[in-house]
């Protein structure tokens, strides 16, 4: 495996006219982890996986990034291509990796049985759930081979039972080697977890 690190060095970050959302953020993430962005709704969550992102420019520090090529965006909102069927929008990125179609077709129902999609592979996109919809965003981004993979709640649309094969899951895609990064309100995928960015302690205010 090659060597791959995302690190944050005294990040800290406000909106204009606003006040810090958090400050003095020092860490380093590394393949195999599976790291939880938590804290209270608003505290930052989303605007620091922006910045890991680099959409957006921290007000002060800066993340330094070795090996790491392609990053893998989940959003809240799921959004894919409504007549497509589902398993269309996996096997995609594999092809456009140079993968046969049968390969690709292969690894495709592999993945998306691992997020519990299998029953919905020839369904268009328009026909899914939003919690299938949401994991089915999450297959495609594993599909696409990322190197850091950041995913902004992926279980809160989910039962129990789903969003525990969801973490599993991604917990497997950290073991094959991908810096997984999750904001999440769920304390079930925050266990999950095998480390904890807490935005909650890193609030200016959190000192008072
Ligand atoms: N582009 C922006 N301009 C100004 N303020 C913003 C912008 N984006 C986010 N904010 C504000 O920054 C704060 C943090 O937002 P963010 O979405 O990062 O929080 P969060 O922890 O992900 O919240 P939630 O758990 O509710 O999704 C919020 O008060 C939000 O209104």
């Amino acid at each position: 495996m090659s060597a791959k690190a995302v690190r944050g060095i005294g990040l800290a970050h406000r909106f204009t006219g606003t006040h810090y959302l958090f400050e003095n953020l020092d860490f380093e993430l590394l393949p195999g982890q599976i790291v939880g962005l938590c804290g209270p709704s608003g505290s930052g969550k989303s605007t620091l996986l922006s910045i890991l992102a680099t959409w957006v420019v921290p007000s002060l520090g800066r993340v330094e990034t070795i090996g790491v090529e392609r990053t893998g965006w989940v959003f809240q909102n799921p959004y894919g291509v409504p007549r497509r069927t589902a398993i269309d929008h996996v096997t995609l990125p594999l092809l456009a990796q140079g993968r046969s179609r049968r390969d690709a077709e292969d690894r495709a129902h592999r993945v998306l049985a691992g997020f519990r999609l299998e029953h919905a592979a020839d369904q268009p996109f328009r026909e899914l759930s939003g919690g299938e919809a949401q994991r089915l965003m999450l297959a495609r981004a594993v599909c696409s081979g990322p190197d850091l993979l950041l995913v902004d709640e992926p279980t809160a649309q989910l039962d129990t039972r789903t969003a525990a094969t969801v973490n599993e899951t991604l917990g497997a895609v950290a073991q094959d080697g991908t810096i997984v990064v999750i904001a999440t309100h769920d304390p079930h995928t925050r266990a999950a977890c095998t480390h904890v960015i807490d935005l909650a302690l890193a609030h200016p205010g959190s000192r008072l």
